[in-house]
């Protein structure tokens, strides 16, 4: 048997990058377990491997929360290269906050809150010049619309994926963008293993660990910057737990950001990262979306499309979940019924079985979904918007939705669809931002 509660230390053992793009990370609990994950990045002849070193290490820490989670010991211990202050704070609150969905799923009682030592190397931070960007692509509409920002602003760009999946390589293909895959293998097997025995699982803040590899990517092939697509409403939480208001997307959270931004900073690369929807609500973005008709055979936001196992895996929507049901209703006050039909393959807003999961995200009858779903408000405002829209309201869920949520809200539409100045994106693609998803 595995018991989580006997294990004092997580180890950050080895990493290396070979000429050839391959990546290894290795990690302990204690002398027990050791966990090995690989990836392959693009790499071009010649490259200075040298230079991203600090970047790999960044990699290095982020990625080690999957194994970490087995069983949240209270220390961890390095036997390379430390961090420096900055990717301290942001370890510490990545290996706490990060961890908020799995502590309160496993009833732990307080959030893991392990501390990192700080007094690795600080590098100046380099001057920035921003002429060549890496998209990061996850299939869904998110990076599609940034994608479709960059392309505006006349800067030369590439298409990113950590794997690869059908929806990735439908939304590449309508972009007609160059699009590059890293690769990633984590010890499965090992994993499935431990969980069996008692080890602990949960949700990982897995856009960190993307964010990470596209950063080492970046650095890698000469690209000045990864723009993501994480939007404002990530930043909103689902429950309060030991303290802190827990949130499912925490590592696409703008804290989160600000705190990595932090962390590359002091690798002193010369590679910025900023979040291109920042001042954009889910329902924003979907608006834009909606007039993006050449992508909506291609994009896929469903969840289900990225489990590792391929027995497991979606190849499209599931129609049966949070986030299909939470995409469909933002798009819906934009898109004809039988438009948003011919992509969900059903008609969710007409399904009466699926009238509690709809009202569950305004948080009426439990809790905001652990999953990526927008702020309460905003589903509470597209269900305003569908309330006098001749082509929805007598949908079986519009209609029980207006007559059983819309009294308890009100949900401020213009509020909601308003963009917001905190953000970090550059001069050089502001003014896009602006122009792509402004009213
Ligand atoms: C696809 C999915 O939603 N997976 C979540 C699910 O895991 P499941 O067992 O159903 O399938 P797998 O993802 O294939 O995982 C197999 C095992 O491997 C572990 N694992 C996976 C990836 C990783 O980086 N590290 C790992 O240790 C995993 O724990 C399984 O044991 O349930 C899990 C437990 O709640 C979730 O952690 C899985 O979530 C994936 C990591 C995932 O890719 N999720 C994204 C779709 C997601 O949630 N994205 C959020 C961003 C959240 C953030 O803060 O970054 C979003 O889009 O908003
Ligand atoms: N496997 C991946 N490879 C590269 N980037 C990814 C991957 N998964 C997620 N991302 C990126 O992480 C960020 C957050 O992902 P998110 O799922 O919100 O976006 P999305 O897939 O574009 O849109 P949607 O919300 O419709 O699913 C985006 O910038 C997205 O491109």
């Amino acid at each position: 048997m595995f018991d989580p509660s006997k294990y004092r230390t997580f180890r950050f053992t080895e990493r290396s990058l070979s000429a050839d793009g391959v990546v290894r990370l290795g990690y302990a609990l204690d002398d027990e377990h050791e966990f090995v994950e690989e990836l392959e990045v693009p790499v071009p002849e010649g490259a200075d491997l040298a230079r991203v070193e600090p970047i790999l290490d960044l990699l290095h820490w982020v990625a080690g929360v999957s194994y970490y989670k087995t069983a949240a010991p209270p220390e961890v211990a390095f036997e390379g290269a430390v961090p420096g202050p900055a990717a301290a704070d942001f370890l510490e609150a990545l290996y706490s906050e990060g961890l908020g969905e799995f502590a309160v799923v496993n009833h732990l009682p307080a959030l893991p809150r392990p501390k990192f030592p700080r007094e690795g190397l600080v590098r100046e931070a380099p001057a920035r010049s921003l002429s060549r960007v890496l998209v990061p692509i996850g299939g869904g509409k998110d990076s599609i619309v940034a994608l479709e920002i960059v392309r505006r602003s006349g800067l030369d760009f590439t298409l990113f994926s950590v794997r690869d999946n059908p929806a990735m390589q439908r939304t590449a293909a309508v972009a007609g963008v160059e699009h590059v895959v890293a690769q990633r293998r984590l010890p499965l097997e090992l994993l499935g293993e431990l969980n069996r025995s008692g080890a602990l699982n949960g949700h990982v803040p897995i856009t960190a660990i993307v964010s990470c590899v596209a950063l080492l990517t970046a650095a890698l092939n000469g690209y000045d910057a990864v723009t993501l697509a994480n939007e404002r409403s990530a930043s909103s939480g689902n429950v309060v737990y030991d303290g802190i208001e827990v949130n499912h997307q925490f590592s696409k959270s703008a804290r989160a950001e600000a705190l990595l931004r932090g962390a590359v900073a002091e690798t002193g690369a010369p590679v910025d990262i900023f979040s291109l929807l920042r001042p954009a609500s889910e329902l924003g973005i979907a608006r834009t979306f909606a007039g993006m008709p050449a992508y909506h055979g291609a994009f896929t936001s469903c969840n289900a499309i990225f489990r590792l196992d391929p027995a497991l895996r979606a190849s499209s929507w599931c129609g049966n979940c949070p986030k299909c049901r939470f995409v469909f209703l933002i798009l819906a006050p934009y898109m004809e019924p039988s438009a948003l039909e011919a992509i969900f393959h059903k008609p969710m807003l007409d399904l009466e079985d699926q009238y509690e999961g709809f009202a569950l995200l305004t948080a009426t009858g439990g809790h905001k979904p652990f999953e990526c779903v927008g702020e309460e408000e905003e589903s509470a405002a597209a269900i305003l918007l569908l309330a006098d829209d001749e082509r929805w309201k007598d949908h079986t869920v519009v209609a029980r939705l207006v007559r059983e949520v819309l009294p308890t809200r009100h949900p401020d539409v213009a509020a909601v669809l308003r963009l917001s100045d905190a953000h970090n994106v550059p001069d050089e693609l502001i003014e896009h931002v602006h122009a792509l998803l402004g009213a």
